[in-house]
């Protein structure tokens, strides 16, 4: 990639007013089912029909390391990065379990598992073994953060190429929480203070830590604000890259991508400083648990689907509202019309 430029052919004012048409002539009140036609009417919006395009899902599990992960800001061993990579193809992690839950294809793709993981199932797109520690550098360089964005751009495409209707971003990274909370912070421009949270949860002490590693990394590199590719590659990681990627190839090709927790709120707060209104592509699977959802959703202006308090990662919330999405074609598909039962409201 050697500018990042997409090409965004916009979203169908008109399929959205039809969608929210088709809704408002089914025999139930006016709007009675609240964020759920909202989803239908943004997909059709996105996709530029009516007929909502959704049987054909696939959700990317970008696996990669994090030096900072060496710094203590995490309560997980660096290990269960590629242990779960693994288990994720043979269907027993969270993503993998509600994945089969809610009829969704699962990619594992190493942008940087410090482990070979060749043999394995897991797509190899491995930029290096894991980003180098912020405490002491840069995490990437300017070129690995333009690579790994090609990257996920790369396997969006295959997927697309491959008849998706919808993809899904998740991740395995230990210790990433910290880098996306410092793109967050970077962005958004607020002290690390209000975004840095628990991740897989560590203690107070932990906590503070993690804080100050977040603010030292930021002062020592100087990320520029208005250049999310140096933000990325100063105090970012590969898989939020490869996030970054996916998402632009899924607005360029008018396919809705669901987004899951902090991690891919942080790629998406990249991906919107790239390119403007790209956030109108996007749905939000779930209200992350970790302490800079609210400000990171409020910058974005995206709603999340559910509030579960969930903070699994991987693309477990991603697929998990997929049964939201299915719920909505069934009743798409099977309600009566208010004009089949001659219902007429008298406001
Ligand atoms: O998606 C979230 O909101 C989320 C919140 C906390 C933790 N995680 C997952 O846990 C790992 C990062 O947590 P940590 O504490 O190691 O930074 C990483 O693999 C994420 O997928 C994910
Ligand atoms: C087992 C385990 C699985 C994970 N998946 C994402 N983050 C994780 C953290 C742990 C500890």
């Amino acid at each position: 990639m050697q500018k990042i430029k997409p090409n965004l052919s916009g979203i169908s004012q008109s399929c959205r007013d039809a969608m929210q048409t088709k809704i408002d002539g089914l025999a139930k009140p006016i709007g009675g089912l609240g964020q759920l036609e909202a989803l239908a009417v943004k997909i059709a919006g996105i996709e530029q029909t009516t007929e909502l395009r959704t049987e054909k899902r696939c959700c990317f599990v970008f696996a990669a390391d994090h030096g900072v992960q060496r710094a203590g800001v995490s309560a997980t061993p660096r290990k269960v990065t590629w242990q779960q990579a693994i288990n994720t193809l043979a269907g027993h992690t969270t993503v993998a379990s509600l994945a089969k839950a809610n009829y969704c294809q699962v990619k594992v793709i190493d942008v940087g598992v410090d482990h070979d993981l060749s043999g394995t199932g897991v797509i190899d797109k491995k930029i290096a073994l894991g980003t180098k520690n912020m405490v002491d550098e840069p995490a990437m360089t300017y070129d690995e953060a333009l690579q790994t964005i090609q990257a996920g751009y790369d396997v969006a495409q295959q997927a697309i190429k491959e008849g998706n209707d919808l993809l899904l971003v998740g991740e395995l990274g230990m210790g990433n929480t910290t880098p996306a909370s410092a793109i967050i912070s970077v962005i958004l421009g607020v002290p690390a203070e209000e975004v840095v949270g628990a991740g897989s949860v560590i203690s107070n002490q932990r906590l503070l830590h993690k804080t100050e590693v977040v603010n030292q990394a930021i002062k020592d590199w100087q990320p520029d604000s208005e250049d999310p590719v140096d933000v990325l590659a100063k105090v970012g990681g590969f898989e939020i890259g490869a996030k970054v990627g996916a998402i632009i190839c899924a607005a360029e090709n008018k396919t809705p991508l669901i987004l899951d927790g902090f991690i891919s709120y942080a790629a998406a707060v990249l991906a919107e400083k790239m390119v403007s209104g790209i956030t109108n592509y996007l749905i939000v699977s779930h209200f992350s648990r970790e302490i800079g959802s609210k400000k990171a959703l409020d910058w974005l202006q995206l709603s999340p689907l559910l509030d579960l308090g969930m903070a699994v990662g991987e693309g477990s919330g991603a697929v998990l509202s997929l049964s939201l999405i299915d719920a909505m074609q069934s009743v798409l598909h099977n309600m009566n019309t208010l004009d089949d039962l001659s219902i007429k409201f008298t406001k």
